[in-house]
């Protein structure tokens, strides 16, 4: 039973295959020996009709919508089938290759043995044919492949589809195959898998397929033929030249030799026709004489021996190449152009968008392990780059052994934080035949990744250093000067928005290269204006005698620019990195100093700015202050109250030990709900009061706590003030209410209501059913203000 087989294979979304009813195409046969079948099968192809007596299956809902979608479509650039079609192919070449080098015997003898592909036309079938001697499709395959498990990037496609009506992107997205029906009306496919039958796959995009049992078609040996009957309006697919022409264009990079079945003209000498050349001295008249007699005199010199000949044109067949696979990655870098580096990126990840990526670095690496590699950074992050980063190995570099390919799925080759490249790696250092598992535990493998890094790090920088944006504020003599640079205008900051996370999870990630990474950070900062920056050029603004990096880290820049941290420092012209994305706060657990200079978060305890100007006086003269207060603070865990070195026109701050988090680190931890209590106490900051000894509010503070110590009046406003600090700080306060209840009470008192002033008792109005629309009617505006006070 091909449905219970189906859902015990299929990993997921394994559907019973539903049958249709047996209808299709319904023709009553009582047709019974071989010969009556072929005739069967062979009218079916002409009525394009499918075969009565296959099994039926309907497409997956999606899959079906897909391809109502494509063959409706007014997408004017039908040539991608092809593209698809070859790039199908070269996959299937690509895994029974690998399959042969664990076991020779997979390859089968003779031609079935060659890795190739073959294009056949038939114009009066009106039938375009390629073909593959790859590793074909078992009957579960087909049902399985082509209609009855939609790909994850299905439903993703058909959404893009109805918003672009672009096509192009087909082969991303996992479905390119349905793209035959931009231009084919009914599609076979036979398929011969070295595990099962050949079988023959059908279908005319009408919501069903059907599959049976070849016994009609000359055997394949292994692999797959696709059979497009061509649209009317297709009729150009037909023609040689625009096949030539197309597979050109698209086979440029695939490394499987493609031959079309081209036809040529040539000349053939045949024994000439007694009968033809009379016939030709008859109608050629007078003119012939001439000719007539040098053929005598030939002939007289000829032996009457020799029959007579002639040239004629004849047309034959025969395989042509169309391809040479010279590996692009093989070639020297210098031989190749940049617009050559841009297809190959194209057609290596099926991105036939006009983005051009936005970088590559095409390499040899020498010594022990031995490997050649190309690497791209694409014009866009895919949209999931983040998301499952850490459960997820997907890797984008493609592994070849000495040409062979063997896997795009080689997590091993390039770090998490790198998975945003492109691009692959051949390497002669590696054992071919062994199974992937044991590839995969390769000591090599380490020295490859390590190279990878690297060179991938430095073409990161060199888009930095290659764009003049980056210097600006840079000498002359430093920018490097290339004819191409409008092009390269922005490109940094452009590659910053779309990969600058990684750069930071790279930071966290890799001890080795963090330094490396943090030259490629980028940031705004109370001097960027509103540009990024690097650390490089804060060093080179930093003050005289100024030993830290500052940064501060929050929700905004907005509401940084606002912060109390920044009023001295601002003041004094030193320079504060806002950080405000999350992941910040981790990075700059991790990133401890840079170039020899530490960093220092501006919220945090332990800010020098410039020489320590708190005399010893003004700590004696706030001494009493200082030590009620901590007093009174005991249960909010304030580890200090001191003087602040930090603040300007803002009565106090409450700033956390060094170590522990910060208010905004505080905020996230919070947010995660899945981070336990007991750690969020533990790390959380010990909190500081720092408090601004020239401020009016402390001033008089210090006067009424050296007076009245114990007056509750003073004791509440103190609380009041530390809890707005707190706010103000970028906590968030544990009891919002008690806060608010501060607040109103002050609010009284500046509106002289007194203290124990008590709320009006409400009205004990009974609860009526009257209409809502009579209340409003009767009321009118008049309704409102007794409403609002009633909420009140
Ligand atoms: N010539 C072929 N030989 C063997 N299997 C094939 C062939 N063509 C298609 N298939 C199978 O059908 C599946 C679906 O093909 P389809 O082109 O829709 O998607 P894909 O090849 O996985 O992705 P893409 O569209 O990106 O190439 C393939 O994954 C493959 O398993």
């Amino acid at each position: 039973d091909q449905g219970k087989k189906l859902q015990a294979n299929a990993k997921e979304g394994a559907v019973d295959p539903p049958k249709v009813e047996d209808n299709i195409g319904a023709v009553p046969h009582g047709l019974q020996t071989d010969s009556d079948v072929v005739k069967r099968e062979s009218d079916s192809i002409s009525s394009r009709s499918l075969r009565n007596n296959a099994e039926k299956f309907e497409f997956q809902a999606e899959v079906s919508r897909l391809m109502d979608i494509i063959i409706n479509s007014l997408y004017s650039n039908k040539d991608i089938f092809l593209r698809e079609l070859i790039s199908n192919a070269s996959d299937a070449l690509d895994k029974i290759r690998f399959l042969s080098l664990t076991d020779k015997e997979v390859l089968g003898e003779g031609d079935t043995s060659k890795l190739e592909i073959q294009i056949k036309l038939d114009k009066e079938k009106k039938m375009l044919s390629l073909r593959d001697r790859g590793i074909g499709m078992t009957k579960e395959d087909l049902i399985k492949n082509l209609g009855t498990i939609a790909k994850s990037g299905t439903s993703a496609f058909v959404e893009k589809m109805q918003s672009t009506g672009d096509l192009n992107l087909i082969g991303q997205f996992g479905v390119g195959f349905y793209s035959v029906y931009l231009v084919a009306d009914y599609v076979e496919v036979v398929s011969k898998h070295n595990d099962d039958k050949q079988y023959v796959w059908e279908s005319k995009a009408d919501g069903a397929f059907a599959i049976s049992e070849d016994t009609w078609n000359e055997p394949l040996g292994r692999g797959t033929e696709i059979r497009l009957h061509l649209r009317d309006e297709a009729q150009e697919y037909l023609e040689e030249s625009k096949l030539k022409e197309l597979v050109k264009k698209y086979s440029e990079f695939i490394n499987f030799p493609i031959y079309i079945w081209a036809s040529k003209e040539v000349d053939v000498e045949v024994p000439a026709d007694e009968d033809e050349s009379s016939a030709e001295e008859s109608s050629d008249g007078t003119s012939s004489e001439e000719g007539e007699d040098e053929a005598e005199k030939s002939e007289d010199e000829d032996t009457e021996k020799k029959p007579k000949k002639k040239t004629v044109k004849e047309t034959t067949y025969e395989w042509e190449r169309l391809n040479d696979v010279k590996a692009i990655w093989l070639r020297s870098p210098k031989d190749v152009t940049n617009e050559e580096y841009v297809k190959f990126y194209h057609s290596l990840t099926k991105d036939f968008s006009d983005e051009k990526p936005m970088a590559w670095s095409h390499f040899t690496a020498e010594g022990d392990v031995e490997f050649k590699a190309v690497l791209f950074v694409p014009p866009k992050a895919p949209h999931n780059l983040y998301q499952s980063y850490y459960n997820s190995n997907k890797s984008n570099l493609k592994l070849y052994v000495r040409r062979v390919f063997i896997s795009d799925e080689f997590d091993e080759l390039l770090p998490k934080f790198l998975s945003f490249l492109m691009g692959l790696v051949d390497s002669d250092s590696l054992p071919l035949n062994v199974s992937r598992e044991m590839l995969q535990a390769h000591s090599s493998l380490k020295t490859i990744k390590k190279k990878l890094v690297r060179k991938a790090l430095d073409m990161i920088r060199r888009i930095a250093d290659e764009d003049p944006d980056e210097f600006s504020g840079k000498d002359e003599k430093d920018v490097e000067k290339s004819g191409d640079e409008d092009e390269k205008k922005g490109q940094y900051t452009k590659f910053w928005n779309e990969y600058g996370k990684s750069i930071k999870l790279g930071i966290i990630e890799d001890a080795t290269n963090r330094n490396r990474l943090a030259k490629l950070l980028r940031f705004e900062s109370t001097k960027s204006d509103g540009k990024l920056t690097s650390l490089d050029q804060y060093i080179s603004r930093m003050k005289s005698g100024q030993k830290d990096i500052f940064y501060i880290t929050g929700i905004s820049k907005e509401q940084l620019e606002k912060s109390p941290f920044l009023e001295r420092l601002k003041k004094k012209n030193y320079e504060v990195i806002f950080f405000t994305d999350p992941v910040d706060e981790y990075l700059m657990q991790y990133l401890m100093d840079y170039e020899g200079k530490q960093f220092q978060n501006v919220s945090k305890d332990g800010l020098k700015i410039g020489k320590d100007s708190k005399s010893k006086e003004l700590k004696d003269s706030f001494k009493e202050l200082t030590k009620w207060w901590k007093g009174t603070l005991k249960t909010e865990d304030v580890h200090e109250v001191k003087i602040s070195d930090r603040l300007d026109n803002t009565p106090c701050v409450v700033v956390t030990s060094k170590f522990g988090w910060s208010a905004n680190m505080e905020r996230l931890m919070q947010a995660q709900t899945l981070t336990d209590a007991s750690k969020q106490a533990y790390m959380r900051g010990k909190r500081i009061l720092e408090i601004n000894p020239r401020h009016p509010i402390i001033k008089e503070l210090r006067e009424r706590v050296v007076k009245y110590p114990e007056d509750e009046g003073v004791k509440q406003t103190a609380q009041l003030i530390y809890q707005t600090a707190l706010m103000e700080s970028g906590f968030i306060l544990s009891d919002p209410k008690d806060f608010a209840s501060r607040i109103y009470s002050s609010v009284k008192s500046s509106l002289n209501i007194s203290p124990d002033a008590t709320m009006e008792e409400e009205d004990d109005v009974e609860e009526t059913e009257t209409e809502p629309e009579t209340k409003a009617g009767k009321d009118g505006a008049d309704a409102e203000p007794s409403d609002l006070k009633d909420e009140l």
